[in-house]
């Protein structure tokens, strides 16, 4: 049995005030859910005050974004040993909101798969299709592209260590979530893909679903065999809101 995750992504959200507000709301009222994991991405000025809230709590901290390279002359980039200075535990690589608007290629994703792994850092992998490509019937084959650039340059044993996000581009921030089904039929396509090269892996990843969780939706998409959680983005920026998600995910 998998249990589940729910990772909240803050975007470009937070100031140090309303940080500290949420995570000591959030702080009591998940320490008692016990059945799942949480955690939180945040931006990286935060990482230094989320680690000092929320060590030895049940929540952990990550960041949304590293980069590909260890060290060097890369400015404004930040280290996967950095994050790791900080307490992170996971990051996010490869948000849509990050390859469309910086247009990173699979490639990028990938070596900052790799980075994160290096350092213990497990990485959140974000996969989805565009309403365009779906409405082309194209959603698994962008699926498979996206997976396969990992799989073909390291391999599918990585997944064991990992975990991916389905965030279908066409739900994120709009209000509209897949539907479970729709959500269920794309998870069971990653997981075989992973399964194809790996049965353990796809056994052991976590599979979340992303895009518009809210309370009311969660416990539906939840539900399903192959939904592992979620990254929840606005939904993560009000703690009544999260703490209903995580609650969702603790059965
Ligand atoms: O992009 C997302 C999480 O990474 C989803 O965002 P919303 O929950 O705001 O739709």
């Amino acid at each position: 049995m998998r249990r589940k995750l729910v990772v909240g992504n803050w975007k470009m959200h937070g100031s140090l005030a309303q940080n500290k507000a949420l995570l000591e709301a959030l702080i009591p009222n998940l320490a008692v859910l016990k059945q799942a994991d949480y955690a939180v991405c945040v931006p990286y000025p935060y990482l230094f005050q989320a680690q000092s809230l929320l060590q030895g709590t049940n929540i952990s901290w990550g960041a949304q974004n590293l980069a590909k390279h260890e060290i060097g002359a890369y400015t404004g980039e930040v280290s996967a040993d950095m994050l790791k200075e900080f307490g992170a535990s996971y990051v996010i690589v490869g948000h849509s909101e990050r390859s469309t608007a910086y247009c990173e290629s699979d490639a990028n994703i990938a070596a900052k798969f790799v980075s994160a792994q290096r350092v213990g850092i497990t990485p959140v992998l974000c996969v989805g299709e565009t309403l365009q490509e779906r409405e082309s019937g194209l959603r698994e084959r962008v699926l498979a592209a996206q997976l396969d650039a990992i799989l073909n340059s390291v391999g599918a044993e990585v997944f064991t260590k990992a975990v991916v996000a389905y965030e279908p581009v066409w739900a994120i921030g709009t209000g509209f979530s897949a539907t479970p089904d729709q959500a269920q039929s794309a998870h069971e396509f990653i997981r075989a893909r992973i399964g194809a090269l790996h049965s353990e892996a796809a056994d052991k990843v976590r599979i979340l679903y992303g895009g518009s969780v809210k309370p009311s939706n969660a416990s539906q998409l939840f539900a399903m065999q192959d939904i592992d959680g979620g990254l929840i983005g606005r939904g993560s920026l009000n703690a009544n809101d999260f703490e209903g998600i995580c609650r969702a995910a603790n059965n």
